[in-house]
This record gives structure tokens, C-alpha cells and sequence, in this order.
């Protein structure tokens, strides 16, 4: 029979070393056991230290029945000038009982989508300069560990500064208090977490950023991974949220998903405050024809439906793609397409949750 990571991490357990043992220290990450392979990460101490406690490690798990390899793998340590700021990514600390507010923060909205690419995270970046336009305090949190693209869309890419080595400051851009889990990453390093990774770094990012640090936040937005899965799962358990905001195409299968995002936050109490439509048409720059590329009108449709607010629709537009791109949200010019995203954050305000 294959060797189990719960056995594994016995064994680790076992190996006495001078701080104490590996896994109780949290210094053993995204292991797996499968079919005699284990591998992990050491992470979370001096690379010396690591790399000194690897030989004792490597026996412990290979004296176990059924293990045919084992590989350790030390992460090289930060880039040059970084400093070593605090450790993101760890298991998660246990919690209060329930969802818990984040200091500093008035409401939470996280905007989440069925599927990838539908425009989420454009949609999130305009609706922070679009809401701070209007003269509220917004945050924006970048939560998407996989794909973080906030740093890019709004144009800012240094690494927050952490004065204590837990406390991180946020960013500021365009009038927005912003943090991205892409700013405290080494490239590629969410590519190997785990699911209780990801939640622990979701943690570290609402409770340890000083959100206040620009003055306390009306609002702060949480830029979701797209899906259905471990991020929204614990970010809805434990973070007291007032509601999602769901963008779609008005693509039938990305619908389809949205579907799935909406019972997903519907499951777990989380009010939807409305459905957004991207991409919904596209006008011609050169003679205004006004086309429907994938479609019109189906996620409006839907949510007079479920009887859920309808926000907008947003059109698909060249001049919005190239600003985000550029790291200058449309929503922070005067631009016609920069319309329909005052529309919905004025909508927002006078509906009163922001
Ligand atoms: N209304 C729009 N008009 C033109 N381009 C758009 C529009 N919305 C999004 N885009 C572009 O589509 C691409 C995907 O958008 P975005 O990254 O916001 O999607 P997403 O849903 O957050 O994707 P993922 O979560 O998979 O990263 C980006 O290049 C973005 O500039």
C-alpha cells in the first residue's frame, strides 16, 4: 500500500530538531503523497536552516513503508532588496467562530464570475475608481492567487512595505487603498499551493494589511478567482461580507457558470447585490455599428429571473482593454465607456451599500 501524507507528516512530526519539529513550526508546505512519490516544500525559516534540517526530513520519510522517492524542495529566498517581509501563504491560523469583519473596513463586496476571462477583474478595477470618483473611501483587494492581474490594471507593482514583518501596507493608486496577493508572491510560488495555502494567504491579506493606513474604507472590493472554489468558499465562512456581485458575457456558457457562482453564494448566505453583463455589445470605432458579439440581454434575463438586481451592462470596447492594460482604469477618464461604470457605482451608493 502507498504511503499517506498523514503518515508522512507523522513522520515528520517525529524528526526532532533544535526549534522544534518541522510541521508544528508550519515549515512543511503543499505536500503530496502519491503512489510512493512525496514531495514538498520547506519554507518559513533562514534557507541555512532549511537547508541543514533537509537530510533528517528526507531519511524520516524514506524509512517509511511504501515510499519510493522523496523530494524537498527549499524556495530560493527573496530577490535582492526585498527584505524578508512577512511569511504569505502559511496554514491558516484558527479564527473566531463565524464571519468576522476586517478592521478599518465599513463593507465588503467581492465580485466573482462563473468562469475566467469574462472581465471580472477589469469590472473590479473600474467599479474602485468608479466608486472613489464618487467621493467614497474604496479599498481593492486582489484575490484572484492564481492570476492576480490588479498590479497590471492599475498600474502599480511595488512591493508593499512591511515595517514589523507581519503588518503589510497597502498600495495606493488612482485614489484606491490596493493590495494584491501578485505583490508579495515569488513568480510562480501559488502555482504549487494547496487549498489551505490559498486560505491562509486570503487570511493574511484581509486581517494583517493595514486597510485603514489611507484613512478607514467605505467599501472594500475583493477581486474573486473565477469558479466556485476554495478561496470563495472561506472568504464567504469567514469574512463578514455584504453581498457579490456576479459579472457574465452574455456568452450561453458562461452563463452557465455564473449560474453555479450565483447557488454557490446563494448556499453560503451571501446576498447577491446584482448581475452585471460584460462585453454586452461592441461599437465599431470607425462607423458605430453596434454589434452583439456574444450575444445581448441573457444575463439580464436571468436575473429578473432569480429576481436579483440587475446592474448594467458593459460594452465591449477597445479603448477599455487597452486603459486596463496600460494600468490606467477606463473609469478614471471621462471616456463614453467610462459611463456605465459611474452608472452602477452611483446605483451602488443609492441603494445604500456602499
Ligand atoms: N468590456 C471590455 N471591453 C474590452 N476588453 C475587455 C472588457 N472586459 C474585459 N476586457 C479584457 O478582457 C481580458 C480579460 O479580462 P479580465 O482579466 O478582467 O477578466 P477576468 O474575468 O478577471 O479573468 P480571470 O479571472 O480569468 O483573470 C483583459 O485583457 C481585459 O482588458
Amino acid at each position: 500500500m502507498s504511503v499517506t501524507k498523514e503518515q508522512v507528516l507523522e513522520a515528520l512530526k517525529a524528526v526532532s530538531l533544535p526549534g522544534g519539529d518541522p510541521v508544528t513550526r508550519d515549515l512543511v508546505r503543499a505536500l503530496a503523497a502519491e503512489s510512493g512519490v512525496v514531495r514538498f516544500i520547506l519554507e518559513g525559516a533562514p534557507e541555512s536552516e532549511l537547508t541543514a534540517m533537509r537530510p533528517a526530513l528526507e531519511a524520516a520519510v524514506r524509512a517509511l513503508p511504501g515510499v519510493e522517492t522523496v523530494t524537498v524542495m527549499i524556495p530560493a529566498g527573496p530577490p535582492k532588496g526585498m527584505g524578508s517581509g512577512p511569511q504569505i501563504g502559511g496554514h491558516p491560523k484558527p479564527q473566531p467562530a463565524g464571519p468576522q469583519p476586517v478592521p478599518g473596513v465599513r463593507h465588503i463586496i467581492a465580485v466573482g464570475s462563473g468562469k475566467g476571462g469574462v472581465g471580472k477583474s477589469t469590472v473590479s478595477s473600474n467599479l474602485a475608481v468608479a466608486l472613489a470618483r464618487e467621493g467614497k473611501r474604496v479599498g481593492l483587494l486582489d484575490a484572484d492567487i492564481y492570476g492576480p492581474s490588479q498590479p497590471r490594471m492599475m498600474g502599480t507593482y511595488q512591493r508593499p512595505a512591511s515595517p514589523d514583518g507581519h503588518t503589510i501596507l497597502p498600495l495606493r493608486a488612482h485614489g484606491v487603498t490596493l493590495m494584491s496577493i501578485g505583490l508579495m508572491l515569488k513568480e510562480d510560488e501559488a502555482v504549487i499551493w494547496r487549498g489551505p495555502m490559498l486560505m491562509g494567504a486570503l487570511q493574511q491579506m484581509l486581517g494583517q494589511v493595514r486597510w485603514d493606513e489611507y484613512g478607514p474604507l467605505d467599501v472594500l472590493i475583493i477581486d474573486l478567482p473565477p469558479g466556485t472554489g476554495d478561496i470563495q468558499l472561506s472568504l464567504c465562512q469567514k469574512t463578514q461580507l455584504d453581498g457579490a456581485i456576479i459579472v457574465s458575457t452574455p456568452q450561453d456558457v458562461a452563463l452557465l457558470d455564473a449560474k453555479k457562482a450565483l447557488d454557490m453564494f446563494r448556499r453560503l448566505g451571501t446576498p447577491i447585490m446584482g448581475l452585471i453583463e460584460n462585453m454586452s455589445t461592441y461599437v465599431c470605432p470607425n462607423c458605430g455599428h453596434e454589434e452583439h458579439l456574444f450575444g445581448h440581454g441573457g444575463v439580464e434575463a436571468e436575473a429578473a429571473r432569480l429576481g436579483l438586481p440587475y446592474l448594467g451592462a458593459l460594452p465591449l470596447a477597445l479603448d477599455v482593454r487597452v486603459a486596463g492594460d496600460a494600468g490606467n482604469p477606463i473609469a478614471t477618464t471621462d471616456s463614453p465607456a467610462a459611463e456605465p461604470y459611474r452608472k452602477i457605482a452611483q446605483e451602488l451608493i443609492a441603494v445604500r451599500v456602499v
